[in-house]
């Protein structure tokens, strides 16, 4: 497989996450989220380019049109996350075949390990596709609306889905325009593909590829970041 672009939806308004601006342009560690999480990603070998799905009236960029030597180019996304990785699959350059693989990556994962992608890269492309993840290891309980614990459901076989999620682009632009008529927001790339009847390959990762979701997550992604760099 040749070198593949990476998607990142960066349109979020990161409500979960408070504070006075969308979370992938709060700062960790001085910087924000989002150049961490470019930063790192081009970093790896095996990737080309960035397509950087973000809000209409976001000005971040300005003239930036690469970054570590690889071009870093700007779509508009839209009210769901779907919608924003449609528009960035939509507005790869000619160069990005319909058969090619690309890589989808939340602008608010920075602390995504390069690995962790060379594995996926490695196991999810011979089988079509796949995404990192981790088997969930703790006791799962159901609650009520009370958070009484009704019933203890079995962990087996139950994984928690991160990003990179990889697929060919063809195959997830198709995926992702079934689902939006059937009128179903996917949370995740791995959704649209398994509506659609893929099976997508489920590759362990690192624990440090967190969301950044609240307030918390921001101070424990700094930890990450500069643990690991
Ligand atoms: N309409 C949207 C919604 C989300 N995202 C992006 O998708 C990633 C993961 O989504 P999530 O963590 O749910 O981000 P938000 O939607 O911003 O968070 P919240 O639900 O707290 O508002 C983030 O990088 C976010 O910017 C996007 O590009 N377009
Ligand atoms: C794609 C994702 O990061 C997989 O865990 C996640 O589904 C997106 O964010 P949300 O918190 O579920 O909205």
């Amino acid at each position: 497989m040749d070198a593949l672009w990476c998607v990142l939806p960066a349109a979020g308004k990161g409500v979960r996450a408070g504070g006075d601006r969308p979370k992938q342009y709060q700062l960790i560690d001085g910087r924000p989220m989002l150049d961490h999480t470019l930063e790192r990603l081009s970093a790896h070998p095996r990737i080309a380019g960035f397509m950087v799905v973000i809000a209409a009236d976001d000005r971040h960029f300005g003239a930036m049109d690469s970054i570590g030597g690889k071009p870093l180019k700007t779509a508009i996304g839209g009210g769901e996350r779907s919608d924003s990785v449609l528009a960035g699959l939509m507005a790869l350059p000619a160069s990005v075949g319909d058969n090619d693989f690309v890589l989808v990556h939340d602008a608010a994962r920075p602390c995504v390990r390069l690995d962790d992608i060379t594995r996926l890269i490695e196991r999810a492309g011979p089988v079509g596709g796949g995404l990192l993840g981790a088997p969930l290891r703790d006791t799962l309980k159901r609650a009520d609306a009370e958070c009484h614990s009704v019933a203890t459901e079995p962990r087996e076989g139950r994984w928690r889905a991160f990003t990179p999620q990889m697929f060919r682009r063809s195959d997830l632009m198709r995926a992702l325009r079934l689902a939006a008529e059937a009128g179903i927001v996917p949370g995740d790339e791995a959704m649209a593909m398994e509506r659609a009847g893929a099976s997508p390959l489920l590759v362990e990762g690192s624990e440090d590829n967190i969301k950044v979701t609240t307030p918390a997550d921001f101070a424990l992604a700094e930890f990450l970041l500069r643990r690991t760099r």
